[in-house]
């Protein structure tokens, strides 16, 4: 049965084009769209699921790939609570811009501990037939940059959508369990009980 219910921020990052709104939309609407817009800024769209007994609503962000839209997303990463880092497995400069994005996540989030943060790797666009970025070098990238858990996704045909945006859950679960706070939050949460050592700005 369910034991307490969650407000979970977890946001989407990678270069523009890569699938970050397809697997948002895949996931909470269940609907794949091949003619969509690049993303201006940010979006995002609510879930609510039941995880290990925990009720959350995840509150899924998703942000502009494209280099032009940079100021307008990153004012965005400040309180997420887990960060999915994604490429496409057709596209391996998205996977080597990897590190880019952790370092401007880790920047502008302001976190204070990245070596613990709850990154989860994305390599999407599993249906294509033509890969660059293999199995094993994407699952090194990520055993060496603090073993984070990798999954490789198809927004089209929905193959691991859900279960790695439910391990995203899972890994801040396990953080908040620890009592782990690495990041400040300006986001007023309805929902959750304060954080004892958030800051405040
Ligand atoms: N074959 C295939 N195409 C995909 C997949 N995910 C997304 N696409 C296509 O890739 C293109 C870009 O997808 P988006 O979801 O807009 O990519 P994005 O990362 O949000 O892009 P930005 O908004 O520019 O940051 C679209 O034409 C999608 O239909 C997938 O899993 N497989």
């Amino acid at each position: 049965m369910a034991s307490k219910s969650s407000l979970l921020k977890v946001i989407l990052l990678g270069d523009g084009g890569v699938g970050k709104s397809s697997l948002m939309n895949r996931y909470v609407t269940n609907k794949f769209d091949t003619h969509l817009f690049h993303t201006i800024g940010v979006e995002f769209l609510n879930k609510d699921l039941e995880v290990d007994g925990h009720l959350v609503t995840m509150q899924i962000w998703d942000t502009a790939g494209q280099e032009r839209f940079r100021s307008l997303r990153t004012p965005f990463y400040r309180g997420s609570d887990c960060c999915l880092l994604t490429f496409s497995v057709d596209d391996n400069q998205s996977f080597l811009n990897l590190a880019n994005w952790k370092k401007e996540f880790i920047y502008y989030a302001d976190v204070k501990e990245p070596e613990s943060f709850p990154f989860v790797v994305l390599g999407n666009k599993l249906d294509v037939t033509e890969r660059q970025v293999s199995t094993e070098d994407a699952q090194q990238w990520c055993r060496e940059n603090g073993n984070y858990p990798y999954f490789e996704t198809s927004a089209k045909d929905a193959t691991n959508v859900a279960v790695a945006f439910e391990e995203a859950v899972r890994r801040v679960l396990a953080m908040e369990d620890r009592g782990d706070h690495l990041i400040p939050t300006d986001t007023v949460n309805l929902h959750r009980k304060p954080r004892s050592s958030a800051t405040c700005c």
